[in-house]
């Protein structure tokens, strides 16, 4: 059975971010993250930019694109810290409107562990100026090894249930 830190080193990077399933086989994140790694106050940073493909509004960022970039960046905080963690809840503020095409800046951080839920934070400014766009708290719930595993068992047995 390898560690949390194995499994973490071995997943691949692309821009500086741990990649998701569905983004390793094309080297980068779909999302537009990259990332700059932890600072000295121990504080996740990242390269931010929306492109057209999840434009909502007319000029605007989708609210799903900007839902998904802060869980992601609140969950590579733990990663940061090669243990494996999954959302368990996410509160999002969308305070402006987040421009497409535009240079923008991320940041998340813990605020404190409890047990195996990781509470964190985190934020997207517009790169020129700083100013706030979004801003998200979350809590992370430390994976077991059998994670997945679990979720396959689980839903064999749903699916079971629904065929019978
Ligand atoms: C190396 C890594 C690679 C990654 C790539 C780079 C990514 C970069 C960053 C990515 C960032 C993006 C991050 C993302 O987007 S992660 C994706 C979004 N989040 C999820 O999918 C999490 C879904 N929720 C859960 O799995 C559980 O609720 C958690 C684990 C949060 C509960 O945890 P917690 O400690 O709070 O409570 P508990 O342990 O008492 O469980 C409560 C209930 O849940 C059941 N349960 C628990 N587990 C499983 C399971 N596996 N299969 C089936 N069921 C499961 C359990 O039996 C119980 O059921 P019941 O008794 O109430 O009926």
């Amino acid at each position: 059975m390898i560690t949390p830190r194995e499994h973490v080193e071995r997943t691949p990077i692309g821009d500086g971010v741990r990649l998701c399933a569905s983004c390793i086989p094309r080297g980068r994140c779909r999302l537009g993250i990259s990332g700059l790694g932890l600072d000295a106050e121990g504080v996740a940073r990242f390269r931010l930019v929306c492109d057209a493909g999840h434009e909502g509004g007319p000029g605007v960022a989708h609210g799903g694109w900007t839902a998904s970039v802060l869980d992601e960046m609140l969950g590579s905080v733990a990663l940061l810290h090669k243990r494996l963690t999954v959302t368990k809840s996410l509160t999002v503020e969308f305070l402006r409107p987040v421009p497409i095409d535009q240079p923008l800046l991320g940041r998340s951080w813990n605020d404190r562990i409890e047990g195996r839920h990781w509470h964190n934070v985190g934020e997207v400014t517009l790169a020129a100026t700083g100013a706030l766009l979004g801003r998200a708290t979350g809590v992370f719930s430390e994976r077991d090894p059998d994670h997945f595993q679990r979720h396959k068992d689980w839903l064999a047995t749903q699916i079971g249930k629904a065929a019978d």
